[in-house]
């Protein structure tokens, strides 16, 4: 018999004003893609072993990382096992682009993750034709696991000061790979301390003395039938982090490593047998894996700022507290306007990116079907949007994260919510996949090129257009969305502009572009985050915001319902769809290993001699 629902969470539901269906419908692209997601759904987690006896917050670091790998592979033959023969590859893609599977059965991500996320798409866009038949066919059946690694010790965001050496020895026909520094280890790459043998490994390449910039190269580390570490190669895990502490993140270090010239990945660039260097169109092309994993972020942030916002919503109507009027009995903090000012953005946030996400994503279909023609016009710009929307939608996906979690009070903190889990997934996207400071700069660089090109009367590209536009400063707001439009370009002009001036004047000061560039980045980083639009400037339209947040008040939990996250994928206490919420801390709270006894051991060990004074 299932549990009875919260009679708050059943009243909201009797007053939602739209159908909850056709938004879910909406949201996963049409009826069908819901019933498949459903059905994808239904099939994976009912598999048996893929959930956890004892809450993982209660195991060891090493515990949870073995339960980890149990559950990888259990998954990842379910969700083989699930796939729908008769789907479209589209219609299968369509079926997970919003399912948060995963997380129903990782709260803190996959040691798969990295093979899925950036090893696969790393030969995909890096291998020639020969490579990919081959490496392709062993990686997506699982014969081999992978993980990208390009981060070092010593260097992140700097690619060009790598210092992993690749030296191309053309009487063995090898590359010899070499860490010659400490600081030169591979550092950061999930999977890579003891789930993963092989690795796409961005080295810089050296033929007879002469640098070839840095190159993709695919490298097993460890036996595959040992597992052992293969000669001249240094691996380990690199401790425990604020999240993706079941990810596996490593370290690994090359001793003269020899690798066969077939595994530099050749699609852009090539090394012939005697060693002639053939260069790649655009040496930048080698960075391609980044850009496409930056795409799916932003689609990861819309789906993990929905749970968050579901988990915080239902819990806000269940939680009453306090009196908001003398004898009328402590409310739904949800009637507090300040808990719709802390919820309701990040409800509209969610399908903010989750639209942005659907056009980046044509985009990049675009512009990678541009690429293989030999087309690289609008590479530049789809780089510099990738790092503007990945760098917003991850810092704003965090701040609303927090704010949900910190919007539930104590019971927010608890892990049981799985709010902090969320949160520390999300924010370690504003790091991975290029620093959002870093990105932002990049889109700068684009941005500060496009006004000086629309200064000198040259065309934009459509998402710069803006800056051709000369928009009245006398411009006035006006409540419209295209008065609100109107009045994001004229600001989003004026901060390009100014950081212009900026550096226009340092340079007239005497100064170098290079420290212009330095003395004015606080500006460029603000001119680039109004590039997609923020959260900051809706505050000037407070009447119309607050007016909006009443209307929202009777929908807020239908519309939490229809982003259809069923419990096992909010894996809450707080946030499952009856509501339940009281009975679910008190179940949690018992698994705690310490309430298997009345009387805890250090008691007699320690503090009773110390109460006695004879510690
Ligand atoms: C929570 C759920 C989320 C769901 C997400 C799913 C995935 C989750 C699982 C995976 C988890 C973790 C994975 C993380 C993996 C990693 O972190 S991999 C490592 C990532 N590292 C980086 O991103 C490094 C960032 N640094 C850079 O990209 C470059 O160093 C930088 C661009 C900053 C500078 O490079 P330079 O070579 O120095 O270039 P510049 O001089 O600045 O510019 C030269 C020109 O090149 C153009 N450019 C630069 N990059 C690109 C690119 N990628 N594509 C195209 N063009 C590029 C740049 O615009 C300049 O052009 P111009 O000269 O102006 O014309
Ligand atoms: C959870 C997680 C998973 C990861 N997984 C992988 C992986 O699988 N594979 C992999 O290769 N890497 C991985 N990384 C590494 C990640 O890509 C790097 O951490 C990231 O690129 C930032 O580089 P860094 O850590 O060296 O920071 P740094 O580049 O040292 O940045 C430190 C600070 O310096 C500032 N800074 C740096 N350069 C500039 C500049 N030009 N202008 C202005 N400010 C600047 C930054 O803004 C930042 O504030 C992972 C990281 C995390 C956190």
């Amino acid at each position: 018999m299932s549990a009875k629902v919260n009679d708050d969470l059943l009243t909201e539901r009797r007053k939602c004003e739209f159908n909850v269906e056709e938004l879910t419908n909406y949201l996963d692209g049409g009826a069908q893609a819901t019933q498949n997601r459903r059905k994808l759904e239904d099939k994976v987690l009912s598999t048996k072993g893929l959930f956890d006896e004892v809450p993982e917050e209660y195991l060891s670091h090493k515990e949870k990382y073995e339960n980890a790998v149990r559950k990888a592979v259990v998954y990842y033959k379910a969700m083989k096992e699930a796939e729908d023969p008769n789907q479209t590859e589209q219609e299968r893609a369509n079926a997970t682009y919003r399912s948060l599977l995963h997380a129903a059965v990782f709260k803190d991500n996959s040691p798969f993750s990295l093979h899925l996320a950036m090893f696969i798409p790393a030969i995909l866009g890096q291998a020639d034709e020969e490579q990919k038949k081959y490496w392709m066919k062993r990686a997506s059946k699982m014969e081999i696991i992978g993980t990208y690694a390009q981060t070092e010790l010593g260097h992140g965001t700097f690619i060009r000061g790598l210092e992993t050496t690749a030296t191309y020895d053309p009487k063995t026909e090898e590359f010899v790979l070499h860490s010659p520094t400490l600081t030169a280890y591979k550092w950061w790459p999930g999977s890579l301390a003891h789930t993963a043998n092989y690795c796409v490994v961005m080295a810089h390449l050296y033929i007879n003395g002469k640098s070839c910039g840095i190159q993709p190269f695919i490298v097993q580390f460890r036996d595959e039938e040992t597992h052992q570490p293969l000669p001249g190669i240094k691996l380990g895990e690199i401790g425990a982090k604020l999240g993706f502490n079941t990810v596996n993140n490593g370290f690994l270090g090359f001793d003269q490593h020899r690798i066969p010239r077939n595994r530099m990945l050749m699609k852009n660039a090539q090394v012939l047998k005697d060693g002639t260097f053939k260069r790649s169109p655009n040496s930048k092309l080698t960075y391609g894996t980044m850009v496409y994993v930056r795409v799916v972020i932003v689609n990861g942030m819309a789906n993990q700022l929905a749970r968050a916002v579901t988990i915080a919503v239902r819990y806000s109507a269940v939680r009453r507290q306090s009196e908001l009027k003398p004898d009328a009995g402590e409310p739904q903090i949800l009637d507090y306007v300040t808990q719709q000012h802390k919820l309701f953005i990040g409800i509209a946030s969610s399908h903010a990116f989750t639209l942005t996400a659907k056009w980046l994503t044509r985009m990049y279909q675009k512009v990678t079907a541009d690429l293989e023609k030999g087309n690289l016009d609008e590479l530049p710009e789809l780089h510099a949007i990738a790092c503007c929307l990945k760098a917003v939608t991850t810092t704003d996906t965090s701040v609303l994260v927090e704010r949900s979690r910190t919007s539930c009070g104590g019971h927010g903190y608890m892990l049981s919510s799985n709010l902090p889990q969320i949160y520390g997934l999300v924010t370690a996207a504003c790091t991975y996949e290029g620093e959002n400071t870093v990105l932002m700069l990049q889109t700068a660089r684009s941005l500060v090129k496009a006004l000086e090109q629309a200064q000198s009367g040259k065309r934009l590209s459509p998402t710069m257009s803006y800056l051709s536009e000369k928009v009245s400063s006398r411009l006035k707001w006006d409540n419209s969305i295209d008065g609100i439009v109107k009045g994001f370009r004229r600001v989003a002009y004026g901060k390009v502009e100014s950081a212009m001036r900026s550096m226009r004047k340092y340079v007239r000061s005497g100064l170098g572009p290079e420290d212009a560039w330095n003395m004015s980045s606080v500006q460029l980083v603000a001119a680039s985050e109004y590039t997609s639009i923020s959260e900051a400037d809706i505050r000037q339209l407070q009447d119309t915001y607050e007016d909006l947040l009443g209307k929202i008040r009777p929908n807020a939990v239908g519309l939490v319902d229809a982003f259809d996250f069923r419990d096992q994928i909010l894996n809450s206490t707080l946030g499952a769809y009856d509501g339940r919420v009281y009975e679910r801390l008190m179940e949690e709270a018992l698994k705690s290993p310490l309430n298997a006894e009345p009387v805890n051991q250090s008691f007699h060990k320690y503090l009773k001699p110390f109460m006695q004074g004879k510690l």
